[in-house]
């Protein structure tokens, strides 16, 4: 059976880089929100690794909530259609709100999920994500916190999945282009 290591061709951010930069997010995030109480809403599932790793690096109070959308499916190409497939199990209206991602690719999906979220009128809507790929963007929008700004080249690990595979690797790996492009 193939062994996803074999499908990575270079390892683009370390798990030791990683760990570093969410402690700097982390008091990043302190520094905007010195009393606590905010509300990170986690991206399912590629953010999972990453809101998990955050929460714990923070030295104030957070609570979790999760969103499920989908727009890319078991493809590699975003379809521009973003479905939502669990809402948010609280309110957020007057809240201080982090929607944590793990990538803005197109920026669809946090397009979107920004404008919904907005609607329902948090004190504070801040995005943070740990990759940003800026070349790939097609929606105007932008990260208040960024982990990693990377070039255009489809990543796994980390959360990140090819197809659901991937996301255990400790680190974030370019996917070897044979994977995901037929030729
Ligand atoms: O900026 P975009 O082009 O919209 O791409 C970013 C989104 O795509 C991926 O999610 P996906 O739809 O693959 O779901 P997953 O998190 O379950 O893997 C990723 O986790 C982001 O949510
Ligand atoms: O580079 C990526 N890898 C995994 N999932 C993604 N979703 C958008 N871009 C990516
Ligand atoms: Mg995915």
């Amino acid at each position: 059976m193939l062994n996803v290591k074999d499908m990575i061709k270079d390892v683009l951010v370390s798990e030791e880089q990683i760990k570093k930069r969410i402690k700097e997010i982390a008091l990043d995030i302190e520094r905007d929100f010195p009393d606590g109480d905010v509300i990170f809403i986690g991206v399912l599932k590629g953010s999972v690794i990453f809101v998990s790793d955050l929460m714990r690096a923070m030295n104030v109070n957070v609570t979790m909530d999760f969103m499920a959308v989908s727009s890319y499916g078991m493809s590699s190409e975003s379809s521009g259609i973003v479905r939502i497939l669990k809402d948010l199990d609280f309110d957020i209206e007057n809240r201080d709100v982090v929607i944590v991602e793990d990538i803005i690719d197109t920026g669809n999906t946090l397009k979107y999920l920004y404008e919904y979220l907005r609607a329902r009128n948090p004190r504070n809507l801040k995005i943070c994500c740990l990759l940003d790929k800026p070349e790939r963007r097609k929606a105007d929008i932008k990260a208040d916190y960024v982990g990693f700004s990377i070039p255009d080249e489809f990543v796994v690990g980390y959360g990140l999945d090819y197809a659901e595979i991937g996301r255990h690797l400790p680190y974030v790996g370019v996917l070897k282009e044979e994977v995901y492009k037929k030729v």
